[in-house]
């Protein structure tokens, strides 16, 4: 089994020459084995959080800490972290042009392996050429230049194919299901369960419950004002879905306003 803890976590990022506090004391722990889904208003911190464990420079870590399996990653540079087992499926994909997608998916599933051990040729082939199947994909888009000219939906996707063949022990999932159709909703819950095991742990990011619908999760974590304020199950997300963010931010007695609310 493997962990993922995020203790007592402070990042701020520079914003007109101004230090802006973002995450201010978030705590989540993880195993193998669970999905965990957060949920949160806008601008609450959630892709600053899922940057910051991928280690994007620019958000900088005030104090707090970030262990995997018990071990404090925060020196480790993003390769690192993703040799180690952690993946993030980015909101907005980047384009890459010159670089395949079978190419760049091979060379990760490579980084992973020891270096006298790449995946060979016949064996990759055979899962690309599955994992596609699965994902209601052509093996022509595995020939295609990274995310280049592809749709917002097959971006996201091709985020699963990725994941799919990489086999992170930790997918951190950003608003994986935001500019998908139904049935992209389906095909990419479909890759997401299939990972799910004792090997594979998923933070899925998401502003609607429909996604939860798919991909159950064993917890559910509502994020305001830069922290973790509530922990519940898949229950706790069809209740945000009816009543909102302000009621519950209430009833905790929080004081923290919301984007949409007047000052
Ligand atoms: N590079 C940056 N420069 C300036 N401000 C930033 C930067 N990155 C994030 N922020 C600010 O930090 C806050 C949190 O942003 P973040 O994207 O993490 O929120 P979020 O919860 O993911 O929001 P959403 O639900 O709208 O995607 C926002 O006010 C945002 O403007």
């Amino acid at each position: 089994m493997s962990t993922l803890e995020v203790k007592d976590l402070y990042v701020s990022v520079q914003d007109n020459n101004e230090e802006k506090q973002i995450l201010k004391g978030l705590n989540l722990k993880m195993s193998t084995g669970e999905i965990h889904a957060i949920m949160g208003p806008n601008g609450t911190g959630k892709s600053t959080l899922s940057s910051t464990i991928m280690g994007d420079a620019k958000y900088h870590i005030n104090s707090g800490d970030i262990l995997l399996n018990g071990e404090s990653i925060l020196d480790w540079p993003v390769d690192q972290r993703a040799r180690a087992g952690l993946f993030l499926a980015m909101q907005y994909p980047a384009e890459i042009p010159g670089v395949t997608n079978a190419e760049f998916v091979k060379a990760a599933v490579n980084a992973r392996r020891p270096k006298n051990d790449p995946v060979p040729m016949g064996e990759f082939m055979k899962e690309l050429q599955s994992t596609l199947k699965t994902l209601d994909m052509t093996m022509e888009m595995a020939g295609r230049y990274l995310n280049q000219g592809f749709s917002g939906g097959e971006k996201k996707r091709n985020e699963i194919m990725q994941m799919m063949m990489i086999k992170p022990s930790f997918a951190i999932l950003d608003e994986i299901d935001s500019g998908l159709d139904i049935d992209a909703l389906k095909v990419v819950s479909r890759g997401v369960n299939l990972m799910r095991g004792d090997n594979f742990g998923a933070l899925l990011i998401t502003h609607y419950q429909r996604l939860l619908n798919y991909i159950e999760p064993d917890f559910v974590h509502v994020m305001m004002g830069g922290k973790i304020v509530k922990t519940g199950d898949a229950s706790l997300a069809k209740r945000l879905e009816n009543e909102g963010y302000a009621k519950l931010r209430d009833e905790l007695g929080l004081d923290i306003k919301l984007v949409d609310e007047d000052a």
